[in-house]
């Protein structure tokens, strides 16, 4: 994974790139674009308060965005270069003072928007910034709630600390809206996170604990948390919501490794810190020096702790045991030694009082019930796992359904695994075929089919293996958990593949209503009209007159003939093996089919075309209707991010990785085919048997089992060259100033000629009278202003740091100081020495 560079050139990413071309102070901008694409604040606003704008892109954005006459007003600590149509003034927002400033500026209008992206320790007054980013949102919070308008916006910018639960908290008192978003030009290091709080209620008395930092952010006693019982029973564990922690809002963390061996929370460590580190301190530790000179301590724990983020099952497994190990070794106390010791009290107890003899019979036979269930649990999860093959076996027609003992009727029959019959109770079918979401609770799917009661039932063999594996699968499991909470990509990617389905979402995993009743999603659509027998989903499929694929009745029958009967339609294939494929084959896949729809369009009349058409046995505009041309791949999750379409009505796709330009350029010269790319999709990688894969080999898996797709030299070079180009480009300010200054000479220009026709028409003058006249003319334009003076201005005694212009000086200035005089002295002595 590529990791984004917090400083330095990591940081001038696209959005740094195209605040330079569009003429923004910052890359912020784009964050209050985006959010106002969200939301739609500034357009309805006429009045905004901008809490901490400096330098002022939000302004800029604002001024653009907002109607013609609004008022913008802009504050911050640091001092705002001057903008159109924007009031901006330098003070500390948590100051009486500037409240009173943003008074005297908003007179008696109240604010329709006020924003706030203030974040201590970022501006140039450092010692100003003493407040946390949290007491700073809520000092902003205050002034909203004293400028707001009934109804207002306010938006602020948060970090994911532990006070981000409480923050959330008073703006819900406040707001009849609240939503925590973070737009796409937020860098994905950054624990930055912003809430739009829409529709102010303008309370006529807030209580003041709402505003004031100590009872906002007084910490709640938190029970010591009881990390064995989360092992051990992970379906109780419950999430961690503390966010980051105060003053850290980097991604990357690291502890000591003897840190890790000291914890009693292991799974804590392991799940949130990317690295356990072996370096000493600065003043040394003791305990990590010996950890380091350990046997125990092999180059692969090493490895595994220098990234946490990629431990797979094994490794976890490893670092763990490692940790028991040394542990033992250091003398802390582990579950072994505990057990020993409980084990050496139950000796004691024994020998003082002999346990009863009946109470002994009663365990006995308890013993042997459990055992017995155990046995019956067992016997029929593995019933149930050969049904499943053989379920899967008869789909792939290896077997008959009689076989394994499922009626004539097949998988849909009475009692069968996919039996609709079972679910039509209520008419539930019906409300699925019009297109309602109809959700069978799980227990009652178990009731019906208990497939896969997981591992509970499976501790008899080798029990101590098997509880340490079961163990060990929770943690994971919480491991996987923890550092999903941390990873908002991760998380992103889980929802895009719940949702990637679109309508079925399966089984509710809530509820135990026993009489397996169906639950009505309230996401219905208005679709009921439709005759339920036309859409019944129990309709014989056979009989239906249109192909699945939405094929013409003329492609239907075509493919109807024999020899396609085992073939079924290549593109429908590809279409479903896009499941099997990974995401960035998909992406590829689509991808390149996009691109080969495009040149395939130009090309028209080509011989290729011709003969597809011929094959399909239809015109290619028919086939098109069919929906048997493959159709452009959308992002079903776009939110953000959904591309505008060109005005011709295509969409506006630029190639920026040398992948796609490889791809590309092998599509344009005919290198590679429709037909290579649907071969590409059949890789070894996608028809790997993934079924009964436990979950912690499929992640690790995930991460590798990638076709790598080539790069060709040129197309590096071509997306280096694009690149380059793009940053060659001049910024928006030096192109309009060039253009402002060819329109001034334009304009004068244009002046001199019109004075030196009304003296040629001149009657009153002599021919040389008006030549001298003109040529005056022309030397005055011609003559060049002189260049205003820069005045030097030293800065000492008051100009001593003084930020903007001192006092006293007019037209243009500069500040030196001892430090620039010294620096230029060494400049010219150098220059003076190469010479
Ligand atoms: C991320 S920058 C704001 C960028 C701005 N939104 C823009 O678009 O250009 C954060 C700003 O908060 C300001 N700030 C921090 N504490 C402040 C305070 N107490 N009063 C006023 N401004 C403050 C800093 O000076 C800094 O300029």
């Amino acid at each position: 994974m590529a990791i984004q560079k917090k400083h330095g050139k990591g940081r001038l990413d696209k959005w740094y790139k195209l605040a330079k071309e569009k003429g923004y102070r910052a890359r912020a901008a784009f964050k209050l674009i985006q959010l106002n694409k969200k939301y739609g604040f500034l357009e309805k606003s006429k009045v905004l308060l901008d809490l901490c704008a400096a330098p002022g892109s939000w302004c800029q954005v604002a001024a653009e965005t907002m109607p013609v006459s609004s008022l913008i007003v802009g504050v911050d600590l640091a001092p705002i270069k001057s903008i159109p149509r924007v009031i901006t003034f330098q003070s500390d927002i948590t100051t009486d003072k500037c409240r009173a400033t943003i008074r005297q500026h908003l007179k008696t209008w109240k604010a329709d928007t006020v924003l706030h992206d203030g974040a201590p320790n970022v501006g140039t007054a450092w010692v100003q910034d003493s407040f946390n980013q949290a007491e700073l949102v809520l000092q902003s919070m205050k002034l909203a709630t004293e400028f707001l308008v009934e109804g207002g916006t306010f938006v602020t910018k948060v970090f994911r600390s532990k006070d981000y639960n409480s923050l959330l908290w008073v703006f819900n008192q406040l707001f009849t809206k609240v939503e925590a978003t973070k737009p796409p030009s937020s860098r994905n290091v950054s624990a930055e996170i912003f809430v739009v709080c829409q529709g102010f209620k303008a309370p006529k008395r807030i209580d003041p604990k709402f505003l004031d930092p100590r009872s906002v952010f007084a910490e709640l006693s938190d029970p010591t948390p009881n990390n064995e019982a989360k092992v051990f029973n992970p379906e109780i564990k419950k999430r961690k919501r503390d966010g980051y922690e105060e003053g850290n809002y980097t991604q990357f963390k690291e502890v000591p490794a003897s840190e890790f061996i000291q914890t009693t929370d292991p799974i804590a460590i392991l799940g949130s810190l990317n690295r356990l580190s072996f370096a000493q301190p600065a003043n040394g530790d003791v305990a990590l020096a010996a950890l380091d000179k350990l046997p125990e301590t092999t180059t692969e724990i090493r490895d595994c702790c220098n990234d946490l983020r990629v431990l797979g099952r094994k490794e976890f497994r490893m670092l763990l045991k490692w940790r028991l190990k040394v542990r033992e070794k250091f003398g802390f106390a582990t579950k072994k030694s505990a057990k020993a010791a409980a084990e050496a009290a139950a000796e004691e107890v024994a020998e003082v009082e002999p346990m009863d003899e009946e109470l002994k019979i009663q365990e006995e036979l308890q013993a042997l019930k459990d055992k017995e269930n155990t046995r019956k649990k067992r016997e029929r999860r593995r019933e149930n796992e050969k049904k499943q093959k053989e379920v899967i076996r008869m789909q792939l027609h290896m077997t008959a359904p009689t076989e394994i003992g499922l009626e004539q009727a097949g998988p849909n029959g009475e009692g069968s695994m996919f039996g609709l019959k079972a679910v039509d109770k209520s008419g539930a079918v019906d409300k699925i075929a019009k297109g309602k979401m109809a959700i069978l609770k799980e227990s009652d799917a178990h009731k019906e089919f208990d497939f896969g009661s997981g591992g509970e039932s499976d501790a008899d063999s080798d029990p101590e293996e098997d509880e340490l594996d079961r163990e060990m699968d929770a943690m994971y499991e919480q491991y996987q958990e923890r550092k999903s909470e941390a990873d908002a990509k991760y998380r992103a990617k889980k929802a895009r593949k719940e949702h990637e389905d679109g309508d079925w979402e399966g089984f509710s995993a809530g509820g135990s209503d026993d009489d397996g009743e169906l639950e009505e999603d309230s996401s219905d659509d208005d679709s009921d009209e439709e005759a339920p027998s036309k859409r019944s989903l129990l309709t014989n499929l056979e009989r239906k007159e249109q192909k699945a694929g939405g094929l013409s009745k003329r492609a239907a029958q075509f493919f109807d003939q024999d020899i396609f009967k085992d073939i079924g339609g290549v593109i429908e294939e590809v279409e479903e093996d896009e499941g099997s494929l990974d995401e960035d084959d998909q992406e590829a896949l689509a991808a390149g089919l996009d691109e080969l729809e495009i040149i395939r369009e130009s090309k028209a009349d080509s011989e290729e075309e011709s003969e597809l058409a011929e094959e399909v046995g239809a015109e290619s505009d028919e086939s098109e209707e069919d929906g048997f041309e493959v159709v452009k791949r959308k992002d079903q999750d776009a939110n953000w991010e959904d591309e505008e379409p060109r005005k011709d009505g295509k969409l506006d796709i630029d190639i920026i990785t040398a992948e796609a330009m490889t791809l590309a350029q092998q599509i344009a010269s005919g290198e590679k085919s429709r037909y290579d790319l649907i071969d590409d999709g059949f890789n070894k990688y996608a028809f790997k048997d993934r079924d009964g894969l436990p979950e912690w080999f499929l992640d690790d898996e995930g991460r590798h089992d990638k076709p790598h797709k080539p790069i060709s030299a040129s197309a590096a070079a071509a997306i280096k060259e694009k690149l380059r180009a793009l940053n060659a480009r001049p910024i928006k300010k030096v192109r309009e100033a060039k253009d402002r200054k060819k329109f001034k000479a334009a304009q004068r220009l244009e002046k001199l000629r019109k004075k030196s026709a009304l003296l040629a028409d001149e009657e009153g003058m002599t021919e040389k009278e008006k030549a001298n006249s003109i040529s005056k003319l022309m030397s005055k334009a011609a003559k060049k202003k002189p260049r205003q003076e820069v005045k030097v201005v030293v800065a000492r005694g008051g100009n001593r740091g003084i930020a903007g212009r001192p006092r006293g000086v007019k037209g243009k200035y500069k500040i030196v100081d001892a430090r620039l005089k010294k620096d230029v002295r060494a400049d010219k002595r150098l220059a003076k020495k190469k010479k």
